[in-house]
């Protein structure tokens, strides 16, 4: 009886350790679990599902494989795939998920997020973020052609580093304030998030109770697993093959 969670891939071309070693855990591992949650930033870019590159195929496949054999996978946008969308979900089997979610982990109500909406001290980003969210931009973005989206893609991710400059240190961390705020709006004692890829179990009291909060790693020195059973949470590694 295990739940597992993964976010913070950043998948891309430029590296297929990391591709290489996701395949491998939803062949080998994730078909062993009750259910598998995806938080975000599963790629590094992802410009529309009509975006057909191989990379993007090898993951759609590997994926439904796992949801053809009962596993349910959910999936949480992250800033940098928030537009993958209905046909993704189709052709994969996944379930996507609203930016904050309560789910029931083995009786217990769980707030589950990517986690880039708790860095609140990062102004430009979030501000961003308002306009890349709006539908009506997100429609139009949709409808431009795609090498027109790739281009602003690339420019886009020229401007937020590289991926390896791109470390712990260059993504704020999130506010501890907003922290408390939305697990006591949410009345969790439980949060799980990745994004900031600073992995670790922080102890937070919210309303008096003692609580936790659970960082997902970043994939790219490892793989990095929260796996969760009735007993708790551990956050593990997973090496990458040679
Ligand atoms: O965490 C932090 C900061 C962390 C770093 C935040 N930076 C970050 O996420 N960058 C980023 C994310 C995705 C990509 S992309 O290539 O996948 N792609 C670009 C074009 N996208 C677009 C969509 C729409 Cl609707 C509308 C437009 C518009 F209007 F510009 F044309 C563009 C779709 C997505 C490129 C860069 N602080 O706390
Ligand atoms: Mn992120």
């Amino acid at each position: 009886m295990t739940t597992l969670f993964i976010s913070d891939l950043h998948l891309s071309d430029e590296h297929p350790e990391i591709t290489d070693c996701f395949l491998t855990f939803i062949e080998q591992e994730a078909p062993e679990a009750d259910a598998l949650y995806i938080l975000g930033d599963l790629f590094e870019a992802w410009i529309g599902d009509d975006d057909e590159a191989p990379l993007h195929h090898k993951v759609k496949t590997g994926l439904k494989a796992l949801t053809n054999k009962g596993i349910p996978v959910y999936f949480i946008h992250g800033n940098r795939d928030f537009l993958i969308g209905k046909r993704f979900a189709k052709e994969t089997g996944i379930k996507l998920l609203p930016e904050h979610c309560v789910v029931n982990l083995y009786e217990k109500p769980v707030l589950i997020m990517h986690g880039d909406t708790l860095c609140t001290q990062d102004l430009a980003y979030q501000q961003y973020r308002q306009k890349v969210h709006n539908s009506f931009i997100q429609w139009l973005y949709l409808r431009l052609p795609l090498g027109i989206r790739r281009k602003i893609g690339e420019r886009l991710r020229s401007g937020s580093k590289s991926h390896n400059a791109q470390k712990s240190q260059m993504i704020m961390d999130v506010e501890q304030a907003t922290v408390l705020n939305v697990m006591a709006d949410e009345n969790v004692d439980l949060l799980i998030h990745g994004h900031t890829h600073r992995p670790d179990v922080h102890q937070v009291t919210v309303n008096g109770r003692r609580g936790q909060r659970i960082v997902l790693g970043d994939w790219y020195e490892q793989g990095s697993v929260l796996v969760v059973t009735s007993e708790g949470a551990e956050l593990q590694n997973r090496r990458f093959s040679e």
